[in-house]
């Protein structure tokens, strides 16, 4: 790889073809910020779901072998986008085809870049990710940690990548977790948070239509007013809340049933369920990617 490179020139192969790859390769080619004929996915199986992403997206993609071999030897970014429990065998199955030219970049939940080194002992820089499913739209928040052999033009070209779908923060490794907890599971709280003011309005005499149409127009306008007036979120709460009005009743049966505590440890459980993720992927002592750790 030249250290002029840009995203648009640079071969990249996403290991593991699931949501979250789909989801930042559609944020990439809608952008135009990648070319889709240097897009290759590779997947263990489902040719259905391959051929769905060759036509959706103009890219390469296969579950064969020897293509996959092809496709990761001449890449010059290899995004890894399989479940933490598929980690062991898929970094076993990839060790001698990558080469220390490439940068790896990580979107796995709990994979610390250290464990990550032990697992390829191929000493090429590593880029951990925590993304999320909102890259799809352009609208993620990515947060980001780069290994030390990652130099700028590398760490230029993933912000690049991930700037492409959505936010990037860079952070200290040891803040993904929590991060994990705030932004990567984020999405999830949300759509529940709807669900619920939805199912709350039908049970109330709302039709289904009107309780889903109200509903998304209140989340995303929310969203908007945070972001456009740059108020906090606790004032622009204030100025819904008429003293002793309706809001102040629905606030204080939120209080009651410690929605502020509930939140809070949704994050914490995310966050420490993606370190015992991550503490519990093994590092093989008999197999040769194990013997020298
Ligand atoms: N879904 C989300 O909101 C987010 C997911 N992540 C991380 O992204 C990773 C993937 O998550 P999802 O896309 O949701 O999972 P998924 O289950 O949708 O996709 C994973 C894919 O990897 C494939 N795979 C497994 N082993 C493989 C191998 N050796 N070679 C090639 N392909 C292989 C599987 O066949 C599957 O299609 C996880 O590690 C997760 O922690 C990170 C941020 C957000
Ligand atoms: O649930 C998970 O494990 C992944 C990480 C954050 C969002 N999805």
């Amino acid at each position: 790889m030249t250290l002029s490179i840009t995203l648009s020139q640079a071969k990249i192969a996403f290991v593991g073809a699931g949501s979250m790859a789909e989801a930042i390769v559609r944020g990439l080619i809608q952008t135009e910020v990648a070319n889709p004929q240097h897009i290759y996915m590779m997947n263990r199986a489902n040719q259905d779901r391959l051929a769905f992403l060759r036509s959706e997206y103009g890219l390469h993609a296969s579950c064969d072998p020897a293509t996959k071999e092809a496709y990761l030897r001449e890449a010059d970014v290899v995004v890894l986008c399989m479940k933490p429990k598929d980690v062991e065998s898929a970094f076993a199955e990839l060790q001698p085809m990558l080469h220390e030219k490439q940068l790896l970049i990580s979107v796995i939940a709990g994979l610390s870049i250290e464990k990550a080194e032990r697992l390829l002992q191929v000493g090429l820089p590593i880029v951990r990710t925590m993304p999320n499913t909102s890259s799809t739209i352009g609208l993620g928040a990515t947060g980001m940690s780069f290994s030390s052999k990652v130099n700028d033009t590398f760490k230029q070209l993933a912000i690049q990548m991930f700037e492409a779908v959505g936010t990037v923060t860079i952070i200290e490794e040891d803040k993904l977790e929590v991060l994990t907890g705030v932004s990567g599971s984020g999405p999830a709280y949300v759509y529940y948070f709807m669900e619920a003011l939805i199912k709350a309005g039908i049970e109330g005499g709302l039709t289904e239509e009107d309780a889903r149409q109200l509903t998304l127009q209140t989340v995303l306008g929310a969203a908007h007013m945070v972001k456009i007036t740059k108020e906090d979120p606790a004032e622009l709460r204030r100025k819904v809340t008429s003293p002793n009005g309706a809001t102040q009743a629905s606030i204080e049966a939120l209080d009651r049933f410690k929605f502020t505590e509930a939140v809070a440890q949704a994050v914490f459980h995310s966050a420490a369920r993606a370190k015992e993720m991550g503490e519990q992927i093994a590092v093989s002592t008999s197999s040769p990617v194990g013997k020298s750790v």
